[in-house]
């Protein structure tokens, strides 16, 4: 059977995207002649990430909910119904034999309406904490794979599957030298390299946390990749140097893992995912403001077994340079943290979610 047509579902954030794009990847490894349509939510970054990575893909009109009493918030029945009709259009045209759901507000109306329709639908939930989509999807779908124990707490304990989390084949084999990575960033074989990630949006703290520091970065004779997010660009571009090198989003990921000695990101889980697999020296810190603070638990899940540093963002004047330079200064602790960081790593992940997949088509 190679004529299989899925839909994938997800975004807002690279935290939803990058999953659904690499189970495309392996499900087009798989069956060379499927078809897949992804669809997300109009406006975000899936429309220009999507189409990049070679897939088609269609927006629907819906924003997430605000806490707050706003215009968006009364615009947002309106945009419901909107999105559920052009999702049960899609669906109905398109005919997929299954639907797969990674999270984010464009995921709801699309599942929703593929169940509605009969047609299994897998959901994939990246946090040890579900978002709100997944958790009113739970019921209607056949599958559930995560990434975290303990997930019985959210979804029916029969349809969870323990995956991890789906990342890019490109980033699991890392298949690039040091030196083309650090020629690719025009950077120093001679110098050690931190990479800097605020996530796929940037981190205002972390950008600043970098922009107060470059002299001390400097004067531990390090130089920087600095990806401070599409938002903030304009204002730390003019940072650039020979030393420091600033980009709004790192559209080749693998160069830069393999360019870095040592590395400080958010907690995402798509980022805590690929970290355990690059196995380098990592320091969070997690976005204090996500619900439940899932970053700080990611982030935990590395540190309680010495994997990785963790400082809150309450915590950094404090004890950033503090924290910095016990790692820094250790090359048995860097080791350690190298080791347990890749003990942690599911390379499989992706491969076992198509065995789900195939398994809900059949
Ligand atoms: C602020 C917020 O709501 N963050 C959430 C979002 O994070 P966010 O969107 O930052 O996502 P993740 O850390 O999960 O993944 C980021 C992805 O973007 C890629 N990337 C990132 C930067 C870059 O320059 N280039 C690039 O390709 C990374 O390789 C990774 O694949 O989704 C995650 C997964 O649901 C959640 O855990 C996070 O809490």
């Amino acid at each position: 059977m190679g004529n299989y047509r899925f839909i994938l579902s997800g975004g807002g954030t690279g935290g939803h995207i990058y999953p659904a794009i690499a189970i495309a990847n392996e499900l087009k490894r798989r069956y060379p002649d499927a078809e897949f349509l992804f669809v997300g939510a109009k406006d975000r970054m899936e429309m220009e990430k999507v189409p990049q990575a070679g897939y088609k893909i269609e927006g629907l009109w819906i924003t997430g909910i605000q806490r707050k009493l706003t215009l968006k918030n009364l615009l947002f029945p309106i945009k419901l119904i909107s999105s559920l009709m052009k999702a049960n259009s899609i669906v109905s045209k398109f005919k997929p034999h299954a639907v797969i759901g990674t999270g984010g507000f464009a995921s709801g109306p699309l599942l929703k309406m593929a169940t509605v329709k009969g047609v299994p639908c897998l959901l994939q939930e990246q946090n040890s904490f579900a978002g709100i989509t997944n958790k009113l999807l739970k019921d209607k779908v056949e599958k559930i794979c995560v990434a975290y124990d303990g997930m019985e707490q959210f979804f029916p304990k029969d349809k969870i599957v323990k995956t991890g989390n789906p990342v890019r084949s490109d980033l699991v084999t890392l298949n690039v030298t040091k030196s083309e990575a650090l020629d690719y960033f025009e950077l120093d074989s001679n110098r050690k390299t931190l990479l800097v990630l605020g996530g796929s949006l940037g981190a205002r703290r972390i950008n600043q946390l970098v922009a107060d520091n470059m002299a001390y970065f400097e004067s531990l004779g390090l130089q920087v990749i600095w990806q401070c997010g599409k938002g903030y660009y304009d204002t730390y571009k003019g940072n650039q140097s020979a030393t420091i090198k600033v980009h709004a989003f790192l559209n080749s990921m693998d160069k830069a893992y393999v360019a870095a000695d040592f590395i400080i990101s958010r907690a995402g889980a798509g980022a805590v995912s690929e970290l355990c697999l690059v196995g380098k020296p990592t320091f969070f810190i997690p976005s204090p403001v996500v619900a439940e603070d899932h970053q700080t638990k990611n982030a935990l899940s590395l540190v309680g077994h010495d994997a990785a540093v963790m400082i809150r963002e309450s915590e950094l004047d404090e004890k950033f340079k503090g924290e910095f330079e016990a790692v820094l200064n250790s090359a048995e602790k860097q080791a350690t943290l190298s080791k347990n960081s890749k003990a942690l790593a599911l390379p499989n992940a992706t491969a076992d979610i198509c065995d789900e997949i195939e398994k809900i088509i059949r």
